[in-house]
């Protein structure tokens, strides 16, 4: 991907070993060695569900923003700022696409990786999708106080929200293979949740 507009800045940060030792693996969930996509809303959970899961199934863990960010070497905010959300989508599905090829790893997706027809063809033939859903109000609380959304600045974000789930979740469903509902359950026990709803996917 040719990132040369951008310094370089960021810290490095591609994928993430677990960093404490790991749990011994959850058997049988290991949904053959295709990649275990997480998609949903922003805010629905994706980065901190998918570090947590990642360690319990004993694979990598890598965030397509994070990524990104590392890779150009500054925030997805400044690369809105600068290129727009098209020139920011067209480094998402260039990284998607080349992230997808990877084996044995779990991958938090951007909020908005479902847009694109081929990002969603992507997905769907080569790996395994987990859709992380909940309310429009408890993503608000989750995310409201944070800048690092650009498209959260705006005057009314709840109302943003709300737009862009009642647009995207058709996206999602179409996607994902599972679903599991973060707002109602802390993150360790969603983690929890989902490792039968891989075992059984597996067995079927
Ligand atoms: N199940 C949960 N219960 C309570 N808080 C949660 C839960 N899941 C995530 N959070 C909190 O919500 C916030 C947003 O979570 P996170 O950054 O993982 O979302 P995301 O889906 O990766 O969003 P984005 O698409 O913007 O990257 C974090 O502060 C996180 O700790
Ligand atoms: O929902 C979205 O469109 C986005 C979510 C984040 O993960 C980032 O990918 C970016 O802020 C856009
Ligand atoms: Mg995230």
């Amino acid at each position: 991907m040719n990132n040369s507009i951008y310094g370089g800045a960021m810290p490095a940060q591609s994928t993430e070993a677990a960093a404490a030792p790991a749990p011994r693996k959850a058997a049988g969930t290991q949904c053959g060695s295709r990649p275990i996509f997480l998609v949903g809303m922003m805010g629905a959970g994706k980065t901190t569900i998918g570090r947590q899961l990642a360690r319990q199934l004993g694979r990598e863990f890598l965030d397509l923003d994070h990524e990104l960010e590392a890779r150009c070497g500054v925030r997805v905010s400044l690369i809105f700022d600068i290129e727009g959300e098209e020139g920011f989508r067209r480094r998402e599905s260039a990284l998607l696409q080349e992230c997808a090829q990877r084996t044995d790893i779990v991958i938090a997706t951007g909020g908005g990786a479902v847009l694109a027809e081929a990002n969603r063809r992507c997905l769907r033939e080569l790996g395994l999708v987990i859709y992380l859903r909940a309310r429009g109000d408890e993503l608000y609380r989750r995310v409201a106080r944070d800048r690092g959304r650009p498209l959260l600045q705006t005057a009314d974000p709840r109302a943003r929200i709300a737009e862009l789930l009642a647009q995207r979740e058709p996206l999602y469903e179409e996607v994902a293979s599972l679903a599991v509902e973060t707002g109602i359950m802390p993150v360790s026990q969603v983690v929890q949740s989902l490792i039968p709803l891989l075992q059984k996917h597996e067995a079927a």
